[in-house]
């Protein structure tokens, strides 16, 4: 294909898209969590996401933008193999894990979404006690080995989650009960109980209202210095607020990868221009 077709490409407000710009990959190869190169997801015949290359640090927040349906989820489910669930979704490209290929024959989905987890835009606690949905995990992988060591734990995560203190008196009752910001972080302290070492969150606090999101963003501040993040979210504010960089994404291509900084206040593509200043989204 000659590059005149690659780079000519243009979009519907007739703005050309270009490979992408800013910073996909990191300088210091020693800093990435997870990487993408050429990464296609497609939906049968429908292609999803085209070519991406994109490197998550350690320890950092990135946040993905971008209109609806420019297939933010889709790429970050590709990250922990969420798409296997979907029968007609494929993945191609090299997908790692500190290096690893998170699609090789011989990697678990289940193993590797411990390590890689995931919290969903509807708070999701499963029909136990809060007690039961912190330990579910714990016990499926065999990670304690007592009632005591299981105790531990579920106190240990659900003070990660900032949650503790307001459930201790009430570890047996329904975590359905909780109010839908607590079932978030309650569903935040069941991805940890499994220490992972990624959290994958889509939209986690689309859900919830500003008091219980600005509780679940500083919680992600905290978190962030012992798991890598990558959070989808509609919310431009609140990609500035929590991420370190951020990835503009727009008709399944990844368009700008660079500080939040300069994504919010000097984008170098159009594309994302017009994105942050709502002429279109
Ligand atoms: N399960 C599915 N089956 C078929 N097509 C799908 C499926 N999920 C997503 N798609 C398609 O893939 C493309 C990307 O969708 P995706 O949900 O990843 O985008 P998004 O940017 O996360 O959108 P939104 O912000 O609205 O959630 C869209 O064209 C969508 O219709």
């Amino acid at each position: 294909m000659s590059t005149d077709t690659a780079t000519k490409k243009r979009d519907e407000f007739d703005v050309e898209i270009l490979d992408t710009v800013g910073q996909p990959l990191l300088k210091d190869q020693a800093e990435v969590k997870m990487a993408a190169r050429g990464c296609d997801v497609f939906y049968a015949d429908h292609q999803a996401i085209f070519g991406v290359d994109l490197d998550i640090g350690k320890n950092e927040i990135i946040a993905m933008i971008g209109p609806s349906g420019c297939g933010k989820s889709t790429f970050l489910r590709a990250l922990n193999r969420m798409n296997d669930t979907i029968d007609i979704c494929k993945v191609t490209g090299d997908l790692t894990l500190d290096g690893q290929d998170i699609y090789a024959k011989d990697q678990d989905p289940v193993l590797l979404r411990a390590r890689v987890g995931m919290v969903f835009q509807k708070p999701n606690p499963f029909p136990k006690s809060i007690y039961d949905n912190v330990a579910y995990g714990a016990r499926l992988h065999g990670l304690v080995t007592n009632k005591s060591e299981l105790d531990d734990l579920v106190e240990a995560s659900l003070t990660k989650a900032g949650l503790f203190k307001e459930v201790k008196d009430s570890l047996l009752k329904p975590g359905t009960g909780l109010s839908g910001g607590q079932q978030q972080r309650l569903c935040i302290a069941r991805t940890i109980a499994v220490d992972p070492e990624v959290i994958l969150m889509d939209e986690p606090t689309s859900a919830l209202d500003p008091i219980a999101t600005a509780i679940i963003e500083e919680l992600m501040d905290e978190l962030r210095h012992n798991y890598t993040i990558a959070i989808v979210t509609h919310s431009m504010q609140q990609a500035a607020r929590i991420s370190q960089r951020t990835a503009y994404f727009h008709l399944g291509k990844l368009v700008e990868v660079n500080a939040t900084n300069t994504v919010f206040t000097n984008p170098e593509h159009k594309l994302t221009e017009n994105y942050i200043t709502g002429r279109f989204g």
